[in-house]
């Protein structure tokens, strides 16, 4: 039976930078996948939803400008978009396999089970040993339990339609229920979002959520709050009936997204002492699992920080340290800036309130105005040494300026020290200046 130094399972982002992190300081490494090499990021995730969202940003672009040198608002072609986005998407797995084996590292494919807390058996029959394992699994979309919930489609099954219907209605009102919304209503279809309560974007400062609803109203998007979905039934024509308390809606095609589920099970975890619950696997503050010599990393991790994929490369990176004696200090995330890519996108970082708060409308300013953009917002928290601490920001240009505001909060900037930069004009970043 071979031995290794460590074991890492599963292939996403989070893993693969552990596997190569690990192969490169001298480890004898394998990794097992179960499904597609590279992880949902490249695959079903982050990837091909930006580059659907590609042609989304084209088309809003051209649409702002009617009647300013354009007359026709562009047709979004989905087939060709599709197959654009799988230009990207088709080569990841071989792509990512083929990097792991090139790395000297062994990729093992199949199922893996835990046999007891330093083996693993993969589809029953191979065995492999380790000192050290790595959880690095991730999540898949989590259904609702209701009657009919065989007809629901995920995140997944969207990124991949042949066909966009003319009526498509998603269920949930979190990252993937706005940026799918996005992508559909901008090729035509008529979009319905069914949330069970009214706080869409939880997470986010809820004048800018609300914000972002409406400008998704006016684009045509129907909003349906405070809705609890209770079952889904297929009709005759082949449309499916949505049924709540006092509320029905006939719709072509319904995606879940309700949600994801920690991928923690099927890994008989429990032969090897690791606790984990459908939030994931529990960890300390080195991701040890409550087996010490068991880590996990990225989305399967049960905390509360956002399953993004640079939180994973960054745990990847750090118990990469902690394997390699690089470090003994328990892990600190920096500050993770977030995006919801919708039109316009809606990005946060940072303290939320402060001791002083800066809150204003910029649509009329020259950044956002020369392209008629028709909404733009900002939210600056600073704290009582006017130093910025905290961000929210709607506009098509959130997600370049969110990343400045986290270098000026990290560098505990103060608006006095954002000023005495020159920035590149005319810009977003340039504008800073008027803000306070
Ligand atoms: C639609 C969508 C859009 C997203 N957009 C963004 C975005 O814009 N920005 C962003 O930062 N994040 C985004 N995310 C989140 C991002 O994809 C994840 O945070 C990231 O992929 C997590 O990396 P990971 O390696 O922890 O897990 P994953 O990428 O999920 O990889 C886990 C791997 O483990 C494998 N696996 C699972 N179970 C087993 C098993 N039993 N045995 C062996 N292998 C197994 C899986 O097949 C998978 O390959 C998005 C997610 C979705 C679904
Ligand atoms: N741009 C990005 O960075 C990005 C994009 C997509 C996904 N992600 C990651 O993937 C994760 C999962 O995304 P998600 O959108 O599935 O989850 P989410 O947690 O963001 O949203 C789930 C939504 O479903 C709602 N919900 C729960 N039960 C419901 C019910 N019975 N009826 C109606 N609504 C219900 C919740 O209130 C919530 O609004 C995100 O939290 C994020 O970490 C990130």
């Amino acid at each position: 039976m071979e031995k290794f130094d460590t074991i890492i399972i599963g292939a996403g982002p989070a893993g693969l930078a552990a596997a190569h992190n690990l192969k490169g300081n001298g480890q004898k490494v394998a990794i097992v996948e179960n499904n597609l090499w590279g992880g949902t990021c490249p695959n079903r995730g982050c990837d091909p939803k930006k580059v659907l969202l590609s042609g989304v940003e084209a088309r809003d672009r051209v649409a702002q400008l009617q009647g300013k040198g354009f007359d026709d608002v562009p047709y979004v072609n989905w087939k060709e978009l599709e197959a654009f986005k799988e230009t990207f998407t088709d080569p990841v797995s071989a792509g990512s396999r083929n990097g792991i084996v090139k790395a000297g590292i062994t990729a093992v494919d199949g199922q893996p089970k835990f046999v007891s807390a330093n083996e693993i058996v993969v589809n029953g029959q191979d065995h492999y040993q380790t000192d050290k394992f790595i959880i690095a699994t991730g999540q898949r979309p989590s259904y609702l339990n209701i009657p009919g919930k065989q007809h629901l489609l995920s995140s997944t099954d969207f990124l991949s339609l042949k066909k966009m219907p003319e009526d498509i209605t998603i269920i949930g009102a979190g990252y993937i229920a706005f940026e799918l919304a996005t992508i559909a209503n901008a090729t035509g279809a008529k979009v319905h979002i069914i949330h069970h309560n009214d706080h869409p974007l939880k997470e986010f400062n809820e004048s800018y959520a609300l914000e972002l609803v409406k400008q998704l109203e006016a684009k045509g998007v129907d909003f349906n709050f405070n809705i609890d979905t209770q079952a889904i039934e297929q009709q005759a024509d082949g449309q499916y009936l949505i049924k709540a308390d006092n509320f029905e809606l006939t719709t072509d095609l319904i995606i879940g997204a309700t949600g994801r589920i920690a991928n923690a099970d099927f890994l008989d975890l429990e032969k090897a002492g690791v606790e984990y619950t459908r939030h994931g696997v529990k960890v300390n503050s080195k991701l040890q699992s409550t087996n010490e010599n068991i880590y996990a990393i990225g989305d399967v991790v049960a905390t509360k920080q956002p399953k993004l994929t640079p939180v994973g490369g960054f745990e990847a990176n750090y118990v990469t340290d902690l394997l390699t004696g690089k470090t003994d200090q328990d892990l600190e995330l920096p500050l993770i800036p977030t995006v919801v890519y919708g039109s316009p996108k809606l990005a946060k970082v940072g303290a939320q309130e402060g001791a002083k708060v800066v809150d204003q409308e910029v649509t009329s300013w020259f950044t956002y105005s020369h392209t008629n953009d028709p909404k733009a917002k900002i939210r600056i928290v600073l704290n009582d040494k006017s130093e910025i601490t905290g961000a929210t920001l709607l506009s098509n240009n959130a997600d370049s300026l969110i990343n400045l505001l986290t270098m000026a909060i990290k560098r505990q900037m103060t608006h006095a020290d954002v000023i005495k930069e020159i920035m590149a004009y005319p810009t977003a970043a340039s504008d800073l200046e008027y803000l306070f």
